[in-house]
């Protein structure tokens, strides 16, 4: 398997475009011919362009509306044909893409299309040159990659091949199996890409929505075995046009092609392990058996403020690291860092982004081994010195740049909090509140990468996601998805700020990127929970009253259960899982704040009272903080 992309696929101009694609370690690119029509360079200066940044052209593309022609436009098809050839030829390519015909004056006939692909085969191959036929899905007479096989099966020319591309056949909900018939040296190229599920022309849904296998809905995998099953073992390359992806950051965009495309290979040689698809070695997605900590940065004297919250919340220091700034504070299975050291990686994001969540660490089988998977994917791996006495521990950069640490139990890592650290009386007076563990870490991202972080946890862990949801924030939408195991042992909600005046987009804006923005714990018993909080002296966020009046009327809940629930401004959902409980502090400096909720047997995250927690949350921001609405 080589690894391709097409420029059209990413922002900026063409030379932009293939710093970020050899950047990101793909074997090839497509040249679409926009990109090189806009561009000022000699076609041979741009074939140099590419080979001096340590690609290959995979092919040139599109040359369209061949097919099928009547007299006079036939001719001048051939005409244009022998252009573009000229031009491949000074590019330093051997195969164009031509996609079906669109054109009103297309005849169709597969016998008519079939004599023209012959013709236009034995001119490609004076040349020396190749010829591949794609159906896209709104093509005039082909639109179905089974017509477009037939068609070149019956130019029977060996310069004519098939193009497929997942998009064109899983929209059209194309069976793919019909793929494994086709002989391996007849597909000249497989086009990927993927798309989030939504009704609309084929055209446009094309044209604007595409994203990188494993970023939406359609089977990748389905398709790319059925490839795998014929023995194509050649590029597999991206053609992504989107409109968010035209506009966003081009290196972070080719980095997530790239792992798309690694990703995808893995899970088909998983699946189909006695076929022949040369994917890098690397470990298995990596189980995750719990959160084992989350550290947060700050400076001393914010430091003191945290702690006097988490205290009420039911912490208590139990250790401290034996030559750092570092804080231990537990309750149940679920372990806060505190850091203040004024050197090394929490300094300098304390520097940027003021107190914050910025690492947190997961229990893995094999620490070593997810790491290596990290980088196979193409992770940001973490590394600082490793003072004396200290663990080395395995680390990748995540989200907004923050760290995560992957510890096991199999190695000295099993023992950290014992090595590093050493106990410490806890001198205040709050009491343990039965928080069990994190029940799920949520982190605030611009909307633009929600599919960065998406791809980048379930292509790493054991993971899934569930179907994006709107949050009404008063002053705006934020889109929300969530990535989970089956155990879930772990949970993470992202959520996708679009503009700066909605809570999550002031927390972005003003912590100066995207991070953990709250922790929920969990507990058994939320009515337990809430009284041991308030004899510590927490102080919930205040729900509207107006909330518990609908509340009764949509669950048809007791009136003296409701009662209990306003009073303690716990909110509820419930849905055909269970039941869910929900209890919030107040925002810690820019919108940051911790959850409490009790799930009985329910798997959501309580979507629909998000907009009355926000409402509530916003009212406590410094009034000068948001925006009215
Ligand atoms: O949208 C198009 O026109 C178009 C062109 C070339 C392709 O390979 C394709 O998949 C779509
Ligand atoms: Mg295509």
């Amino acid at each position: 398997m080589k690894t391709s992309i097409a420029t059209v696929s990413l922002s900026g101009d063409l030379r932009d475009k293939l710093r970020a694609i050899a950047k990101a370690g793909f074997d090839g690119v497509e040249i679409f011919e926009n990109d090189f029509l806009a561009f000022d360079e000699s076609p041979r200066e741009v074939g140099k362009m590419v080979r001096d940044f340590g690609l290959d052209i995979s092919l040139f593309q599109p040359f369209r509306d061949f097919e099928g022609m009547p007299e006079p436009l036939r001719a001048r098809t051939f005409d244009r044909a022998e252009r573009k050839f000229d031009l491949m030829q000074e590019l330093g390519t051997d195969l164009v893409l031509v996609c079906s015909n669109v054109s009103p004056a297309a005849l169709g006939g597969i016998d008519r299309a079939a004599a023209d692909f012959r013709e236009l085969g034995e001119r490609a191959a004076k040349r020396g040159l190749r010829v591949g036929y794609e159906a896209l899905a709104w093509g005039r007479h082909i639109n179905d990659h089974r017509d477009a096989w037939e068609i070149v099966r019956r130019a029977d020319h060996p310069n004519i091949g098939l193009i497929l591309d997942s998009f064109h056949t899983l929209a059209r909900k194309i069976d793919v199996n019909s793929i494994r018939s086709i002989p391996k040296e007849k597909i000249f190229i497989v086009q990927l890409a993927d798309a989030p599920l939504i009704d609309m022309d084929l055209l446009y849904w094309s044209r604007h929505f595409r994203n990188m296998p494993g970023e939406g809905d359609l089977p990748l995998k389905d398709f790319m075995r059925a490839v795998a099953a014929t023995g194509y073992d050649d590029y597999l390359s991206l053609e992504i046009f989107n409109d968010q992806f035209r506009g966003g950051n081009a290196n972070a965009i080719a980095v997530d092609g790239y792992r798309s495309l690694i990703y995808l290979g893995d899970q088909v040689r998983r699946a189909e392990p006695d076929i022949r698809l040369s994917v890098p070695e690397m470990p298995a997605r990596i189980e995750v058996s719990g959160v084992a900590f989350v550290e947060f940065t700050a400076s001393e004297e914010e430091a003191s403020d945290l702690e006097t919250l988490i205290r009420t919340i039911g912490f208590r220091k139990t250790a401290r690291h034996r030559t750092k700034r570092v804080a231990l504070y537990r309750q149940g299975d679920i372990n806060l860092v505190i850091n203040t050291e004024h050197e090394g990686f929490a300094s300098a994001s304390y520097l940027v982004h003021g107190t914050s969540a910025y690492a947190f660490g997961l229990w893995v089988e094999d620490a070593a081994a997810t790491a290596e998977r990290a980088r196979v994917l193409g992770a940001e791996p973490f590394g600082q010195a490793v003072g004396p006495g200290e663990l080395l521990v395995p680390a990748i950069h995540g989200v907004g740049g923050g760290i995560i640490y992957f510890l096991d139990k199999k190695s000295e890592l099993a023992r950290i909090w014992e090595i590093e650290f050493e106990p410490a009386a806890d001198d205040g007076p709050s009491m343990p509140a039965g928080l069990t563990a994190i029940d799920h870490i949520a982190q605030t991202v611009r909307y633009e990468e929600m599919l960065t972080w998406l791809l980048f946890y379930t292509s790493l862990l054991e993971t899934h996601k569930t179907p994006m949801v709107d949050i009404i924030d008063p002053a705006g939408v934020v889109r929300s998805q969530v990535v989970e195991n089956e155990q879930g042992t772990l949970r993470f909600t992202l959520n996708g700020a679009e503009n700066r005046n909605t809570l999550a987009g002031h927390f972005i804006a003003e912590t100066f990127g995207s991070g953990v923005q709250h922790l929920a714990f969990a507990t058994d018993d939320i009515f337990a929970t809430a009284e041991a909080l308030r004899s510590n002296g927490f102080r919930a966020l205040s729900i509207s009253p107006n909330y518990y009046d609908d509340v009764e009327a949509r669950f048809g809940l007791d009136a003296q259960l409701v009662e209990r629930l306003k009073s303690e401004n716990i909110l509820y959902d419930r849905d055909e899982s269970g039941e869910y409980f929900q209890l919030y502090s107040p925002t810690y400096g820019e919108g940051f704040f911790f959850e409490i909720t009790e799930r009985r047997g329910y798997r959501g995250y309580g979507a629909a009272n998000a907009i009355f927690r926000i409402a509530a949350l916003r009212k406590q921001l410094r009034p000068e903080g948001l925006p009215k609405v």
